[in-house]
């Protein structure tokens, strides 16, 4: 079922458009990523999408709703870049005044989410004193507080350590699976948005890509193996004739098409191998493929 539906979508500061007539389709329970570089319009996509502001042109469904409806509104939670609660108030304070704006709060969810993100034990303290994996953390229960049928995050990851990443993303991933939550997020980077279902490659307002992420690093940003062999000839041999080989002296990058088939080559391969790197495939690889400059 499609919950998310953009058709056309503009909008212009002065004569710079930021965002350039894009469409966009989300299906209910996806993982949908906005992969881009600062300044492609992805913030700005986002505004539009939460009814913070208008598009000057271009129409936005949310199963038959519209942005800046109050009814909208409680079909989504919100993440933004810069938190938007009180720094005076504690965490419980924020998180309750916040649920104040809701009619129907389902108090057992709340203390569930709490206890989730382990902010129970920092709820008493005042939001402008904790970490910054803190603060996060509490800004995402507030976004959910209503349970959203679609949560947008805006880089979530900026600044968080590797811990807290896996924390929030394994407490998002058992609400997706329990109430089929639908997230979009937008990201600077290829490998957070590897567990997107689906990717949209923003750039300069526009949509320049729209695939899976598996599709996205087969096209356009396959990882390269680099080898270094006392016997070229031999070592070239063992290479699928599929994948695109560059022999540079005693070094020679292979595009190779993933994980396994690399160990299975490199294991073949051993007894002429006398050093080895291998280089992922990542976002700037693919905007060089699609834009022809490297990433900003
Ligand atoms: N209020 C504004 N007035 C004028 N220009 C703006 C305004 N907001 C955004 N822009 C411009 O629109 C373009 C898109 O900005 P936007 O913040 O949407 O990009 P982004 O992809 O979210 O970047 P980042 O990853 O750095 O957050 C940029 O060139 C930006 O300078």
């Amino acid at each position: 079922m499609t919950l998310l539906k953009v058709s056309n979508l503009t909008q212009r500061y002065g004569n710079h458009v930021a965002v350039n007539h894009i469409d966009l389709s989300v299906e209910a329970g996806q993982l949908v990523a906005f992969l881009g570089p600062n300044g492609a319009g992805k913030s700005t996509t986002i505004n539009m999408l939460t009814g913070i502001t208008r598009p000057q042109s271009g129409t936005i469904d949310l199963a038959g709703l519209k942005p800046g409806t109050r009814a909208y509104r409680h079909q989504i939670g919100v993440v933004f870049q810069n938190s938007v609660l009180d720094a005076d108030l504690t965490v419980r304070q924020n998180l309750m005044w916040r649920a104040g704006m809701y009619k129907q709060i389902d108090n057992a969810f709340v203390t569930r989410l709490m206890q989730a993100f382990d902010i129970e034990t920092i709820a008493g303290q005042k939001y402008g004193s904790l970490s910054g994996g803190q603060r996060r953390r509490v800004d995402i229960t507030r976004a959910l507080l209503h349970k959203p049928r679609l949560l947008f995050l805006d880089e979530p990851s900026t600044g968080l350590d590797i811990q807290t990443r896996n924390k929030i993303w394994a407490v998002l991933n058992q609400l997706r699976v329990e109430f089929q939550m639908t997230i979009i997020l937008t990201t600077h980077y290829l490998e957070e948005a590897n567990i997107a279902d689906y990717v949209y490659v923003i750039d300069h307002g526009e949509i320049i890509a729209a695939d899976t992420v598996s599709d996205l690093k087969a096209k356009y940003a396959k990882d390269v193996l680099r080898v270094t062999t006392t016997d070229m000839a031999k070592l070239t041999a063992l290479v699928d004739p599929q994948w695109p080989t560059t022999v540079k002296g005693h070094q020679v990058e292979i595009m190779v098409p993933d994980v396994d088939a690399t160990i299975r080559f490199l294991t073949a391969a051993r007894p002429l191998i006398t050093g080895m790197e291998l280089k992922r495939g990542d976002m700037n690889d693919i905007f060089v493929a699609l834009t022809g400059k490297e990433i900003r």
